[in-house]
C-alpha cells in the first residue's frame, strides 16, 4: 500500500535527490502540493471559475503541466455542456498514467497528452492554464512558449499563470522564503524535509519576479495583465488576449 502522505524527504540522504516528477512524487502529489503551495486549492478552484467566464463554445481549454489534472477537473465542472475540449498535457508518464486512470469514468471528455508542452500545437484556445509549470522550464525557453500560447489563443481568451516567485528585494525574498517555510512547517513538514526539498529543487524550479513575468506577457502581446492572487512567494496572474 503506497503511503499517500508526502514524507519523501523525511530521512537523511547521502546525496540530495534532484527533484523529479517521477512515480514516487506522483503517488503523493496531491498531498505534497496542498501542503507546499499556500493557496493552491484556491488557485485551482478559481481556475474553474475563470474558465467558466472565458471558455468559448467550440474552442479548446489547455491545462499545461497538468499533473493529475486538478485544474482540468476544476474547469470541467463548468464546461460539460459547452462543446469545449479540455487538453491536459504533461511530460511525466507517472502523472499521465494516473490521470488516465482517473479519467476512465469521468463524464467530461479530457484529452490527456503525454508530451513536452513546448512541442505541442496550441490552437483555437479560449483558456490556457499554466499552474506551477513554467517555473520548471529553462528560462531561455519561456518566451517562445508564451509567444506560441498567445498566437494560439482566440481574441478574448485568458491565460492563467501561477508560479512560485522570487523578489528583487533581498529583505522581501528572505521574508517570503521564511513565511513559506513556516507554512510548510504548519502543514507538518520537518525542518529536515523542508531543507531537503529546497536542495532538491535547486536549479530544477527556477522562480522569476512578477515583473519578469509581466514583461514577458507584454512582449507576447497580452494587453491586460494582473496579479489576482498572491500568498508569500506564490502568485497567480491573469492575462487577457484582446
Ligand atoms: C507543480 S506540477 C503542476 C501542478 C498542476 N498544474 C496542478 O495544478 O495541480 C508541475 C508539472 O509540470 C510538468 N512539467 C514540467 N515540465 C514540463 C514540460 N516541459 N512539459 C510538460 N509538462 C512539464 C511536471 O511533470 C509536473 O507534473
Ligand atoms: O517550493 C517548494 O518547496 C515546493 O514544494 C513548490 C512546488 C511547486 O511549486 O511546484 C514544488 C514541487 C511540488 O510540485 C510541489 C510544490
Amino acid at each position: 500500500m503506497t503511503d499517500s502522505r508526502d514524507n519523501i524527504y523525511a530521512t537523511p540522504r547521502e546525496a540530495i535527490d534532484r527533484f523529479a516528477f517521477d512515480d514516487r512524487v506522483a503517488a503523493v502529489f496531491p498531498d505534497m502540493i496542498q501542503r507546499s503551495v499556500p493557496g493552491y486549492s484556491t488557485i485551482v478552484a478559481m481556475t474553474g471559475v475563470m474558465a467558466d467566464r472565458y471558455a468559448k463554445a467550440g474552442t479548446r481549454c489547455y491545462d499545461l503541466g497538468c499533473s493529475l489534472g486538478a485544474s482540468s477537473f476544476s474547469m470541467a465542472q463548468y464546461l460539460g455542456d459547452r462543446n469545449c475540449t479540455i487538453v491536459a498535457v504533461d511530460n511525466s508518464e507517472a502523472m499521465l498514467t494516473r490521470l488516465t486512470e482517473r479519467l476512465q469514468d469521468f463524464p467530461v471528455t479530457v484529452d490527456a497528452v503525454c508530451a513536452d508542452i513546448r512541442d505541442i500545437a496550441i490552437e483555437n484556445a479560449s483558456v490556457v492554464v499554466l499552474n506551477f509549470t513554467l517555473q520548471f522550464l529553462e528560462p531561455e525557453t519561456r518566451d517562445t512558449l508564451l509567444d506560441a500560447i498567445y498566437q494560439g489563443m482566440v481574441p478574448g481568451g485568458v491565460l492563467i499563470l501561477s508560479e512560485k516567485i522570487r523578489f528583487a528585494d533581498d529583505h522581501l525574498q528572505e521574508l517570503n522564503t521564511d513565511l513559506h517555510h513556516a507554512f510548510k512547517k504548519s502543514n507538518g513538514y520537518s525542518d529536515l524535509e523542508i531543507a531537503q526539498k529546497r536542495s532538491a529543487l535547486e536549479n530544477v524550479l527556477q522562480p522569476e519576479t512578477i515583473d519578469t513575468h509581466e514583461q514577458r506577457l507584454a512582449r507576447a502581446g497580452f494587453s491586460s495583465v494582473d496579479v489576482w492572487f498572491q500568498c508569500f512567494n506564490f502568485a497567480s496572474l491573469v492575462a487577457i488576449k484582446s
